[in-house]
């Protein structure tokens, strides 16, 4: 398999990534872009990013920051180096030839938002395309007004993609790049800690720690040729710009204030923290939220919508039932608004002719009363578009998240079945489904009371529940339910014996397989999904036999022996839990096996037997096609079954997980799908739960 980077052509599989390149909306966005950058420029970008960028290359690279202080432009270039490094070596320092060099990196950083936003979304194009690529709000902001928004942006959908993708460093790089650009991005670091310790099973101090210290690490070495003028200092974190954040208060006894900004992020940092987990989603959801608060209450700059409008359209895009009329309201308001406001620059941006025209000047007509009611009431419908676009957001994002089992708590999967049934092969498929930084196993086996050889399997068999410390099982599946971690013995079958008590870590999935997951209701009520694993009985001696032959040191005549003595307890004690299951597993051999136990392999057929609750029409459509394999779906008095007989490809079951598992493909991103009845398996089980968190069920 093929190791791909962020931005490679091709993903794992080979399959072209940047599919929107062979769409004609980007070519006509890119177009337009280029275009509009050599003849729109608004009068900051003209006035003082553009001078402030040339002369740090002209002065051979002697401080702007001082220089433009000295001269009286205080507010110049509010931003940290890594603004002016982007800006000046992609391109900004030939743009008093033309503007359109300045815009250069700022169309790399909207190609590389594109990118990566395309990545996330599983290569959703056209809609990318109408509504970020071609979003008419952030093409005016880069390439009609000539805001800088996007650099920083960049550097936090790359440090983002990189966390997703389990690369911390790297991650904390990009965002403290991203803070040495733009400030504001400080507000993102409590998300990502939230999700690095979330997410950190072990609650290692070191997974956290070191991203923390790489992050000021790359601030720091990205400011420090600068730090010793106060004029940087001044410019670039005394300026106006960031004071606005405390100009939104509520007046309280006296000189007190309540700062209404400060109080409402921290009640979103104190809702992030409640999720057990917090998926990728999540954390997208909280940044753009967040910068959504703040925007309510701060009568907004045109750039800081960038902040917020890729976030939005990647939440539309991923809540599929969420309609993008919002957010394309939204940006009718911002238009309107911003043609509004005296110093709008709509018409003066254009490079080409002294026209100063207003809308505001034509405006005059009314007393400044009516003026001020008509700015007030485009500023009321923009906030109040920005409100219910948070609204939304908050109700089917995060709201949503917080009841979805799967994402937001440990999900508990229960594999019972007598011994040598495939509990432990059914366990490895599930590992290579969810993967094992995501799932966390828990034995049964780990809880026998005596170890291989003690006198008391004399007496009584590992299939009775007294053998067994049944009630450890509770307490310690109850505690990794809720996120804690405990201490457990494990059963080595390799030597019979238990090990010490070693961490077992709580996980975002864990599963428990053993002889008894459902015998005591105070235990099969913990499972969110119970699978019970019962294959026709020869081939269960087959495997039984043939395993502990050649894994177990046993002789073939001690495994019968010890099968006979145990008939009695398999009935009464592990067959009976077969009633509790959602999912019974029975594989079965379509021709006599000729000699059990010989340890060959044997071809199989694959029944699963299903709940009625779940509708498993739409995907057996789905894999009709398939000719290698046959499909049987029946209804029964009390589920409906399922016969497989054939081969199926992992290809072919991942296109099949990826049409049904929607937002929750985060658990299978790392999906390593096997070929055959045991892939078939795969996605019918991850096919069940998906469909049971969405459904309640
Ligand atoms: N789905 C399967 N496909 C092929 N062989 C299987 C499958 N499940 C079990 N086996 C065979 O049966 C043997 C016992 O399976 P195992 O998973 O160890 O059972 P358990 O954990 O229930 O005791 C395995 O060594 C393997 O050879
Ligand atoms: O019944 C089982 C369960 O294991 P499994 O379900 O994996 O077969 C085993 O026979 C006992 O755990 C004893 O194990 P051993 O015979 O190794 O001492």
């Amino acid at each position: 398999m093929k190791h791909t980077t962020l931005f490679s052509l091709t993903d794992k599989q080979g399959i072209k990534r940047l599919g929107f390149l062979n769409c004609r909306l980007f070519w006509i966005g890119l177009t337009l872009k280029i275009v509009l950058s050599f003849f729109f420029a608004g009068e900051f970008l003209k006035n003082s990013f553009i001078p402030f960028v040339v002369y740090f290359f002209d002065s051979g690279f002697d401080s702007p920051y001082v220089y433009f202080q000295e001269i009286g432009d205080n507010d110049a270039f509010p931003y940290p180096p890594m603004m002016l490094y982007f800006l000046g070596f992609l391109g900004g320092f030939a743009s008093n030839i033309s503007p359109f060099f300045i815009r250069i990196p700022l169309l790399l950083s909207d190609i590389g938002i594109l990118i990566i936003l395309n990545r996330l979304l599983k290569n959703q194009s056209v809609k990318l395309l109408k509504y970020y690529w071609l979003s008419p709000v952030l093409i005016y902001i880069s390439y009609i007004h000539g805001q800088l928004d996007a650099v920083p942006i960049l550097f936090l959908f790359v440090s983002a993609y990189l966390l997703f993708n389990k690369e911390r460093v790297k991650s904390s790089v990009f965002l403290g790049l991203g803070v040495a650009a733009k400030t504001n991005l400080l507000l993102v670091i409590p998300f990502f800690l939230l999700y690095i310790y979330k997410n950190n099973n072990e609650k290692k101090v070191t997974k956290f720690l070191v991203p923390c210290l790489v992050l000021i690490l790359t601030f720091l070495i990205v400011n420090v040729p600068f730090t010793e003028s106060k004029q940087f200092i001044n410019m670039v974190y005394g300026n106006s710009e960031q004071s606005k954040i405390w100009n939104a208060v509520i007046p309280m006894l006296g000189e007190l204030r309540f700062y209404i900004i400060p109080s409402i992020y921290l009640i979103l940092l104190a809702t992030a923290s409640r999720f057990k987990r917090i998926s990728n989603d999540l954390l997208l959801i909280f940044i753009g939220f967040s910068f959504a608060i703040l925007l309510i209450f701060i009568p907004p700059q045109p750039g800081w919508y960038f902040w917020i409008l890729p976030f939005f359209v990647y939440f539309a895009i991923r809540e599929n039932k969420f309609s993008f009329l919002p957010i394309l309201v939204l940006q009718g308001a911002f238009l309107a608004y911003f043609a509004l406001i005296e110093d709008s620059d709509f018409f003066s941006a254009f490079l080409y002719s002294q026209n100063d025209f207003t809308i505001y000047k034509k405006l005059e007509v009314f007393d400044s009363g009516t003026v001020n009611l008509i700015q007030g009431l485009a500023l009321t419908f923009l906030q109040t578009c920005l409100l219910l676009n948070v609204y939304w957001i908050y109700k089917w994002g995060i709201k949503r998240n917080l009841e979805k089992k799967i994402k937001n708590k440990p999900f508990l999967i229960g594999i019972g079945g007598d011994s040598g049934v495939g509990k432990s092969t059914l366990t490895e498929l599930l590992t290579n489904l969810f993967g094992s930084e995501n799932m966390t196993i828990i034995r049964g086996d780990d809880m026998h009371r005596w170890e291989r050889g003690h006198d008391k399997w004399d007496e009584i068999t590992h299939l009775s529940p007294k053998a067994n410390h049944l009630y450890t099982d509770i307490r310690h599946l109850k505690s990794l339910k809720n996120g804690k971690n405990i201490r457990r013995r494990f059963y080595d079958h390799g030597s019979g014996k238990f090990t010490d008590q070693r961490k077992v870590y709580s996980n975002k999935i864990l599963v428990f397989e053993g002889l008894h997951p459902f015998y005591i209701s105070a235990k099969r009520d913990l499972f969110d999904l119970k699978v019970f694993v019962e294959p026709e009985e020869d081939l269960r001696l087959h495997w039984k036999i043939s395993r502990d032959v050649l894994k177990r040191d046993y002789t073939k005549e001690k495994v019968i022996k010890q099968l006979q003595l145990r008939e009695a307890d398999s009935n009464k004690y592990i067959r009976s839990q077969a009633s509790f299951s959602d999912i019974k597993v029975t594989f079965y051999t379509l021709n006599e096996i000729a000699s059990i136990g010989n340890g060959v392999d044997v071809d199989l057929a694959l029944r699963i037997e299903i709940e009625n609750n779940v509708d498993v029409n739409e995907l057996l459509e789905h894999l009709s096609p398939i000719s290698s394999i046959e499909i049987n779906h029946e209804y029964a008095t009390h589920n409906q079954v399922i016969d497989a007989k054939g081969h199926i490809t992992s290809d072919d079951i991942k296109n099949a997980v990826d049409a049904f598992i929607g937002d929750y493909d985060e658990f299978v991103e790392a999906a390593k799908f096997v070929n055959g009845l045991n892939g078939f398996l795969q996605l019918f089980l991850i096919y069940c739960i998906v469909y049971n968190v969405k459904h309640g069920n």
